[in-house]
């Protein structure tokens, strides 16, 4: 579904992946770890064609994203991936519903407004289209966020430390909105996360490390204990 081969990422002065693999199924969730500034942020934006590679493909439903560039990558961004980020990231002047339709609107959905209404019912949400983003609370804003990343109906959604700027409780129901709705969707997930909550409710934990992501065994927490855990990794 979602699949990165011998992918190479550079940002200046620093090798981020170095011939990095990762292959994610539809309905999958992955949680990526990792010490801060290891590189998570810029792994994904490579997922997303955000930032192009020096080497290796990026690639979702077969469609190749590490290579366009321009309007064609940015309507395949549009029609195959999702993002959610730290802050959610609403438009402040648009309406909730108008911000989770948005993304449908452009990529000419006739249905946007009625993929949004669905999708805020199933993010608990239902009703609340109308109000103003600044009225929600964060973990409000961040089911919005996962309801806009889902309207497309994406192969692969990113999110980048969803639960970052969340208390114990709203972290957990985001944790669990986000990974119901993609899987419901048959979704491809992978999430950057140092919260060992979402680590655990991911179907598999990779550490990225040394320009690789290592399997973390289940229970190691996302700091993982076990293989590719070491000196090396600390910030
Ligand atoms: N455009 C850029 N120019 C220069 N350096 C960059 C750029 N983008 C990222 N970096 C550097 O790459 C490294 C990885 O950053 P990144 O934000 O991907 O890490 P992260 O693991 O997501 O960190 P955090 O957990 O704190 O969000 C950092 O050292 C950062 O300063």
């Amino acid at each position: 579904m979602a699949r990165a081969a011998g992918l190479v990422v550079d940002v200046p002065g620093r090798r981020i992946a170095d011939g990095l693999d990762l292959e994610v199924a539809a309905g999958e969730a992955v949680a990526v770890t990792g010490p801060s500034g290891s590189g998570k942020t810029t792994l994904l934006n490579a997922l997303a064609g955000l930032v192009r590679p020096a080497a290796g493909s990026v690639a979702v439903c077969g469609h190749s994203l590490h290579d366009a560039s321009g309007d064609a990558a940015a309507a395949l961004r549009l029609a195959h991936v999702g993002m959610v980020f730290q802050f959610g990231e609403l438009l402040p002047e648009l309406s909730v519903a108008e911000n989770v339709a948005l993304p449908a609107m452009f990529a000419g959905h006739a249905d946007a407004a009625a993929r949004a209404a669905g999708l805020l019912d199933l993010v608990g949400l239902g009703g609340q289209g109308h109000r103003a983003p600044e009225e929600l609370s964060g973990g409000e804003a961040q089911r919005a966020a996962v309801a806009r990343a889902l309207v497309c109906r994406p192969r692969l959604v990113l999110a980048d430390e969803p639960t970052g700027a969340l208390d114990e409780g709203n972290a957990r129901r985001v944790t669990r909105v986000l990974l119901d709705a993609c899987r419901e969707g048959g979704a491809a997930l992978v999430v950057a996360t140092h919260d060992a909550e979402v680590a655990r409710a991911a179907d598999r934990t990779l550490r990225l490390r040394s320009g690789r992501l290592h399997a973390v065994p289940a229970g190691a927490g996302p700091a993982g204990a076990g293989p590719g855990a070491g000196p090396a990794e600390r910030p």
